[in-house]
This record gives C-alpha cells, sequence and structure tokens, in this order.
C-alpha cells in the first residue's frame, strides 16, 4: 500500500508538475522560453500534486473562469486542466484524490461548477462530469465557396500586426460579452499560453462594425505542403472565431473565403448550429467532417449551480439527484422557473448528477437522456414539462480550449 497525500504545490514545484505532465501526454517538457508564457496558468494555491509515498506522481490545476450559462449569468466555474499521472504511477487513485481536492478548493471559493475538455470520454463520468455542449470540425473548398448574395454585409476587417494581437484581442473577446451559453472567461494567463503557442505565420484579424466598435475577430494559421513534394494545396486553420453578430460572423467567413493562395480552409471546435453552409450559394462545399464532445461540466455544488441558471416558464419538475462522489449533492430537488429546492417529495425523475450536468447548458433533452437509459422516469407524465424547462433557445458552445 502507498501512502497518499494530495495538497496543493509550492510555486517552485509547478514547473516539475508541468513537465509531469507533458510527458503524461507524450510531450517533451516545456522549454525555458515556453515556460515564460505558460507559467502563468500555473496559479497559487490551484495547482495540485498527489503524492504516493513522497514522490510526486500525478498533477491536475484549475483555472480560475466563469462559464455562461442560459439566462445570461456568468457563473464563477474553475477550469480544470493540466491533469496527467506518471504511467508508472496510474490506477492507484492519484487522479481520484486530485479530483477530491479540486471540488473541495472549488466549493471554498464559492465556485459551483468545474469544467474541463477531456483527452479521453471514459476518465470523467465518474467524477461528476457530463458533456454539456459539443463541437464540429468544417472543411471548406475555397474555390466552391462563395457567399451568396443576400449573406449579411457591412463593417471593415483588419490585419492585426503580429505583437498587436497580445494586446488587441484580449479586449476584443471582453467587449463581446460571453455570447453563448458555454462561453467562457479567458484570463490573462490564457491567453498568455495561447499565443506563445501559436506559430510564427498565424494570423489574427478583427472585424469593426461601421462605428468602428469591434464585434468580432479570427485567428488561423495557413497550413501549405511544398509543391515540389507534392499537390501544393494549402489549408487555412482556423482555431478561433468569435463574432457578436449575424453580419461579423458573415464578414468574417468571407473574408477567409477570398483568401488568395488557398484551397480548403478547415475550422474546429465550431457551434453545430452556425450557419456557414446557410452562407454559401454551394452548401456543399462545406462538409462536418467531426461533431465531438467540447465542454464537460460538473456541478459541484448543484442547488448553486442550477439557481445560477434560467428555466423556461412550465410546472417545477420534481428530480432525484445521485452523486456517489460529492454524495451531500445527494437528494430529491424541485427544480421551476421561480425556485429551485431541495424537497422531501416523491421524485417524478431521477439521474446521476454527471446527467444533469449534460442537461444544464441546453444541449441535450431530458426525453433524449431518457431514452438512453440516463434518465429514469417515474412519472411520464412529467417528462414534456422537464423539457421545456430545461431547453434553451440558444446551443451553447463553448469554443476556448484549454
Ligand atoms: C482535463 C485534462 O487535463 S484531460 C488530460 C488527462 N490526462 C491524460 O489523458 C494523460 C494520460 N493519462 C493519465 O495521466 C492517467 O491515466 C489519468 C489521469 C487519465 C488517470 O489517472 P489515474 O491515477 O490512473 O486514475 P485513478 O487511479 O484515480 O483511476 C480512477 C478510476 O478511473 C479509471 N480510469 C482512469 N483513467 C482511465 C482511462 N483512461 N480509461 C478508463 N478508465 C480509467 C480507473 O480504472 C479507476 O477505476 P476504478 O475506480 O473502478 O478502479
Amino acid at each position: 500500500m502507498h501512502a497518499h497525500e494530495f495538497r496543493p504545490l509550492a510555486d517552485t514545484e509547478f514547473r516539475p508538475a508541468r513537465d509531469l505532465f507533458m510527458r503524461a501526454l507524450n510531450l517533451p517538457p516545456v522549454t525555458d522560453e515556453m515556460w515564460q508564457s505558460v507559467s502563468r496558468t500555473s496559479e497559487p494555491g490551484r495547482v495540485f500534486g498527489g503524492f504516493l509515498d513522497g514522490e510526486l506522481a500525478g498533477t491536475a490545476l484549475t483555472g480560475t473562469s466563469a462559464l455562461a450559462v442560459p439566462g445570461g449569468a456568468e457563473v464563477p466555474a474553475g477550469a480544470v486542466t493540466g491533469v496527467g499521472v506518471r504511467a508508472d504511477r496510474t490506477r492507484r487513485g492519484v487522479l481520484t484524490g486530485l479530483m477530491r481536492a479540486q471540488f473541495d478548493d472549488a466549493r471554498e471559493r464559492g465556485e459551483p461548477v468545474t469544467m474541463l475538455h477531456a483527452s479521453e470520454a471514459v476518465i470523467y463520468e465518474r467524477f461528476g462530469y457530463g458533456v454539456a455542449t459539443r463541437s464540429r470540425t468544417v472543411s471548406l473548398d475555397r474555390f466552391r465557396a462563395a457567399l451568396r448574395p443576400d449573406a449579411p454585409r457591412g463593417g471593415r476587417i483588419d490585419l492585426l500586426e503580429p505583437e498587436a494581437a497580445r494586446t488587441v484581442l484580449p479586449d476584443v473577446y471582453r467587449g463581446l460579452g460571453l455570447v453563448r451559453p458555454g462561453s467562457i472567461v479567458r484570463g490573462d494567463a490564457w491567453w498568455d499560453m495561447n499565443l506563445a503557442v501559436a506559430p510564427r505565420d498565424a494570423v489574427a484579424v478583427v472585424h469593426y462594425d461601421p462605428a468602428g466598435v469591434p464585434d468580432g475577430f479570427l485567428r488561423y494559421e495557413p497550413k501549405s505542403r511544398d509543391h515540389r513534394f507534392d499537390d501544393g494545396t494549402v489549408t487555412l486553420q482556423v482555431r478561433d472565431l468569435v463574432a457578436g453578430d449575424a453580419i461579423a460572423a458573415a464578414e468574417l467567413w468571407r473574408f477567409l473565403f477570398e483568401r488568395d493562395l488557398t484551397d480548403r480552409i478547415v475550422a474546429v471546435d465550431r457551434p453545430l448550429d452556425e450557419p456557414v453552409e446557410w452562407l454559401m450559394v454551394d452548401r456543399r462545399a462545406c462538409r462536418t467532417t467531426a461533431v465531438g464532445d467540447d465542454l464537460w461540466v460538473r456541478l459541484v455544488d448543484v442547488a448553486a449551480a442550477l439557481r445560477a441558471r434560467t428555466f423556461n416558464a412550465a410546472e417545477p419538475v420534481l428530480v432525484e439527484v445521485h452523486d456517489r462522489f460529492l454524495p451531500d449533492n445527494e437528494g430529491t430537488y424541485r427544480i421551476g422557473p421561480e425556485e429551485v429546492e431541495r424537497t422531501e417529495q416523491r421524485p417524478q425523475l431521477s439521474m446521476d448528477v454527471s446527467a444533469l450536468a449534460a442537461l444544464y447548458l441546453g444541449d441535450v433533452s431530458v426525453s433524449a437522456l431518457a431514452a438512453a437509459g440516463r434518465v429514469q422516469v417515474h412519472e411520464p407524465a412529467a417528462l414534456p414539462g422537464a423539457d421545456h424547462l430545461f431547453t434553451t433557445d440558444v446551443v451553447p458552445w463553448c469554443g476556448t480550449p484549454f
């Protein structure tokens, strides 16, 4: 038996922890130069170490952020990342202890929610996480990708000088506000790291409305193949496109479609309902090549998390929540537009807290989870009302890797 210990790491331990994480992902340790940009993501008190017999065996860190929920509130939320356990120390409960340390810390800080992007889909459900947003990858044939004449038009687009991206883009993102449920606050450390890891040929552009106010931006990287060895096609890889309205979005796509020396545009992490095809003369020039789970959410404090979002007008529904990892969340909740309260009444529905997390931002319906056996229905008449309560008019989307 090993002696387990879990604690926040001291500043001097941040870099060894980062190297351990990189090795767990089969990546090389960070260089001194990279550490300059990455180190700020290690917030004092929020980098956790898991020790076996006194030796660092695993790590996980939380970034301080906030999550937009249905109704528009921004809920304080811990962004969990940097999770890794030494390959020779896995399956000894190190991740389990790190998760518990993170949830305790989130509760102490009054964060009712934690969130992450998962390396594998089978890791986090046991800790109560559920898939709360999904995203798609689109691939566009640039030579067929003309916009329809009735596509929204307006404003102007400016290229950013590479050095200006770090100062301009955070302000533009902040100015837009969190554009959908599922969008998250990007702190300074996030921008430091993301711009530092971008390749040197990365391009950023900003869209301005007719009054000169920035209302959207885009970052992409041209990937060219050398025509002496193969067909020499060039793909623009779009990593970040956030727009405040339909005009900015259409203009940013137009900018991509009109790029010279470009054969293909591939955009990752896009909202499922983004109307790119509807903007195009030839909608088949846009193919969805992947749809995947995006943001995983954990309701660390179920009542506080549910109270932070709005629900549609409908009769309250009585939901029994199972939570093996954080059992003080267990119980029956009356969930309605006016109140979320614990109750001793008999539940109409039962579900694991991971299923409730999947419902939280409106990405999936209660009925769909019931059909999959993830929600147990004791009173079938309650199901349509529960669907209506949780439904949102906007498809949730995160769009921020971390
Ligand atoms: C948010 C992010 O940062 S995502 C990045 C996650 N990191 C990685 O994928 C790096 C490579 N993998 C690793 O470092 C480790 O294998 C981890 C972190 C995934 C798991 O760490 P471990 O210390 O082995 O987990 P731990 O021993 O606490 O396992 C808890 C349970 O989860 C299960 N489990 C853990 N990882 C996996 C997995 N990848 N696939 C299936 N089951 C898993 C264990 O079998 C165990 O089950 P049990 O309780 O029924 O026995």
